[in-house]
């Protein structure tokens, strides 16, 4: 179920990382932990492990062109731990995440319009359909 992108690389579906995450937890008949909840917290506490990992290093400059590989390496696999259980908690409360997103994207877009937003990035205020901090 990967895909090829316009770019030409290969590109992995949500549908995917589910698939992959359900066969993992059948197989070791890990279905009765993955509630929930237990995902839940576990996705969390996979946010705090990424979080560490930028943790007291101020800001860094985007592409992280001074990080050694290693640090790149263990970046993708937080990254990833985070990923995989949002797909799984998705999957496991019965919401297809990749359409939930793409409607997400579609709100966003009419909640901060091009027109008032741009160069802007106040939050949107309801009382005044504009935007303020
Ligand atoms: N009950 C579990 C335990 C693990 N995993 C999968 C999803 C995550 O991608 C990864 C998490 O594994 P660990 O809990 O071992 O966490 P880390 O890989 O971050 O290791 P550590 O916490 O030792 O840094 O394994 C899972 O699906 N269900």
């Amino acid at each position: 179920m990967t895909g090829v992108s316009e770019e030409g690389k290969t590109s992995v579906s949500l549908d995917l990382l589910k698939t992959k995450m359900a066969e993992f937890a059948k197989e070791r008949d890990w279905d009765q932990f993955h509630s929930p909840r237990n995902l839940l917290l576990a996705l969390v506490g996979e946010v705090g492990e990424l979080s560490e990992i930028f943790q007291w290093k101020g800001e860094v400059p985007k592409g992280l062109p001074d990080w050694k590989e290693e640090e790149k390496v263990h970046l993708g696999e937080e990254l990833s731990d985070v990923l995989l259980y949002l797909v799984r908690l998705s999957d496991i409360c019965g919401i297809d995440l990749g359409k939930a997103a793409l409607r997400k994207v579609e709100l966003n877009a009419i909640k901060y319009p091009v027109g008032i937003c741009k160069g802007s990035s106040k939050k949107y205020n309801n009382s005044n359909n504009g935007t303020e901090n």
